[in-house]
């Protein structure tokens, strides 16, 4: 109970503290091009129901751009030894929806609308179209001039942290526990490659099976096995969620509970009190995990921005003007 009442409370505080966050506002594209918003949303929607696979991309697009330089379109540049060229970067994707979109609204309002505030918009209306809290965001983002892989490793997590090493990287964001937790729950849709997880268990040239991370079920872990063939190893994707992988829903936090989380990372949120606490509550309530998530969400597309006369609006979104 004591927990809830934190959470929820925490949740409306910061309802306040970041409506006026560093310079970002509602409806900043009002005057200068006041149908963006429709606009990303319609490419969104359109890209969704050609390729199911959109909504997943969109999403971890945000993370990694907002972490890595803020939430600024530095991922989307293109060029040697750019953030794309990461290894950590390898498997981000969803770059032609915002190309596709910054298409467009440069047709209608030319150098107005930011890549970054596409990147955000865009991973609200994935989360959105997949059924999940259609939340609020301020814009008013500049894209960054800066983009080095160089910076990727040391702001991108890895599937082999522990809860310490995920806590202090979201930390130094301005990110707390409880935006861990909850922004973790994006792992409730979308897909991963096999090497991400494959790790955690063993299959012998007999094909007899092993488990490693003993945090993990080991039925589900044989399902795995086989959805990861060694044949196949490279390019094959499996569900995050095994039960709901396209629909944006608390599932991710039942499946923790039942020690079906698919990264090592994910399952790491069992390992302290205070964090099975949260995992509990969100299982057991999904309206409590949608209020938490658009706080967060406001959170993450906050981080690190440029706004005023910081950066620049690029006129397409995989190369600075200059
Ligand atoms: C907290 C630590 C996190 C770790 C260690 C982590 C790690 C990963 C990994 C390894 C994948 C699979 C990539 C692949 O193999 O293709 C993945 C997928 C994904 N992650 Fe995370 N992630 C974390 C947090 C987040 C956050 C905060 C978000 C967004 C708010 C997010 C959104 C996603 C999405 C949507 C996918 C599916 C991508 C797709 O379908 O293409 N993740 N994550
Ligand atoms: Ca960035
Ligand atoms: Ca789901």
């Amino acid at each position: 109970m004591e927990t809830r009442r934190v959470i929820l409370s925490i949740a409306v505080s910061s309802l306040f503290v970041f409506s006026f966050v560093d310079g970002l506002s509602f409806n900043f594209y009002a005057a200068s091009c006041p149908s963006a918003e429709f606009i990303i949303r319609d490419i969104v929607t359109s890209s969704s129901s050609n390729d199911p696979s959109i909504p997943g991309k969109l999403l971890r697009l945000v993370f990694h751009d907002c972490f890595v330089e803020g939430c600024d379109a530095s991922l989307m540049l293109i060029g040697n030894n750019t953030e794309q060229t990461d290894p950590g970067n390898r498997s981000v994707g969803g770059y032609s929806v915002i190309e596709s979109a910054k298409k467009v609204l440069e047709m209608l309002c030319p150098e107005t609308v930011s890549c970054a505030d596409i990147i955000a918009l865009a991973a609200r209306d994935a989360v959105g179209i997949a059924g999940g809290p259609m939340v609020q965001i301020p814009t008013g983002r500049r894209d960054g001039m800066v983009s080095l892989a160089s910076n990727v490793r040391p702001n991108i997590v890895d599937t082999s942290f522990t809860m310490d090493e995920m806590v202090k990287l979201f930390t130094s964001k301005g990110l707390s526990v409880l935006d861990l937790v909850i922004l973790s729950g994006a792992h409730t849709i979308g897909v991963a490659h096999c090497n991400a997880f494959r790790g955690r268990f063993q299959e012998d040239t007999k094909g007899r099976f092993t488990l490693i991370d003993k945090t993990l079920d080991s039925n589900y872990a044989v399902e795995l096995m086989k959805q990861c063939p060694v044949s196949a190893m490279a390019s094959a994707t499996v569900n995050n969620d095994p039960e709901t992988p396209m629909v944006f829903d608390n599932q991710y936090y039942r499946n923790l509970l039942v020690h079906k989380g698919l990264f090592q990372s994910d399952s790491a949120l069992l390992n302290e009190n205070s964090t099975r606490t949260m995992v509990k509550d969100f299982a057991n309530n999904q309206e409590l995990f949608f209020v938490n998530w658009s706080q967060a969400f406001l959170k993450l597309t906050s981080v690190g921005v440029k706004t005023g006369n910081e950066g620049e609006i690029r006129r397409t979104c995989a190369s600075t003007n200059a």
